[in-house]
């Protein structure tokens, strides 16, 4: 396994679609060879589960059932397009993996983040990224973020309550100090141009100490 495994995480509108996509450019001008994806989605099957988990209309859906589709999506997605991509080389960029699942379904659903683990365990099969940036923004900025966006489509789980959404940051924080080793947590409050400063400096530094 050659290459270099990145994910992006945060709450909505924290700024991850963004990073990720300026970062693919700034790496391929410098001739690294990149692979960004995201989750639920990146391979066809991933994004037929993901209109499913996403679908509006599906609000009798339980907790358990959304967080086994995540895991199901993900496994899909990380044999069709990380694994190889990694096996050839290539810098993969992940916008949302397996800490989305802990965050959101672990701790803001309250199904545990022990138990949600246990399920993606099994999907992943020891597969996880060599560092992710944790994007940390107010969920109030960024909610209002994305509201302001008007190409973004309005989804179930940007439906939930302000205080889910609060509980979602409180998640990849505990994450943060678990994990503090993989995660690096980036104030995403501030100007796009400082964001990405540091998320650039994160990422090369991890690449140079390959
Ligand atoms: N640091 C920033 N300051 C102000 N606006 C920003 C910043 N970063 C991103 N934005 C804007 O906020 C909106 C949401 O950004 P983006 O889509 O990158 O977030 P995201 O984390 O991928 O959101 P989600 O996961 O909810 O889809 C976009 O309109 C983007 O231009
Ligand atoms: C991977 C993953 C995602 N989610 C949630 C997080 C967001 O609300 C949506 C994805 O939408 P985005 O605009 O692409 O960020 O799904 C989750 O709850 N659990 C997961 O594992």
């Amino acid at each position: 396994m050659n290459g270099c495994f990145f994910s992006f995480e945060g709450p909505e509108g924290a700024g991850k679609t963004t990073m990720i996509s300026k970062l693919e450019s700034l790496l391929r001008e410098r001739g690294i060879d990149v692979v960004a994806t995201r989750e639920p989605g990146g391979v066809r099957i991933a994004e037929a589960i993901r209109s499913i988990i996403l679908n509006r209309d599906y609000t009798e859906m339980d907790g358990r059932t959304e967080a086994l589709l995540y895991a199901a999506a993900r496994r899909q997605h990380l044999l069709e397009k990380i694994v190889p991509a990694l096996e050839a080389g290539c810098v993969v960029l992940c916008d949302r993996f397996v800490d989305s699942s802990l965050a959101y379904q672990g701790f803001a659903r309250g199904l545990g983040i022990e138990e949600v683990w246990k399920i993606n365990e099994f999907a992943i099969d020891g597969y996880m990224p060599s560092l992710t940036i944790y994007f940390d923004i107010d969920p109030q900025i960024g909610l209002e973020r994305i509201r302001r966006n008007r190409s973004r489509e309005v989804n179930r789980l940007d439906l939930e309550t302000l205080s889910f959404h609060e509980k979602v940051r409180e998640g990849y924080r505990e994450l943060a100090r678990r994990f503090a080793d993989r995660i690096v947590v980036i104030d995403a409050n501030r100007p796009l141009d400082d964001v990405f400063a540091e998320t650039t400096a994160a990422v090369l530094s991890r690449l140079k100490g390959r």
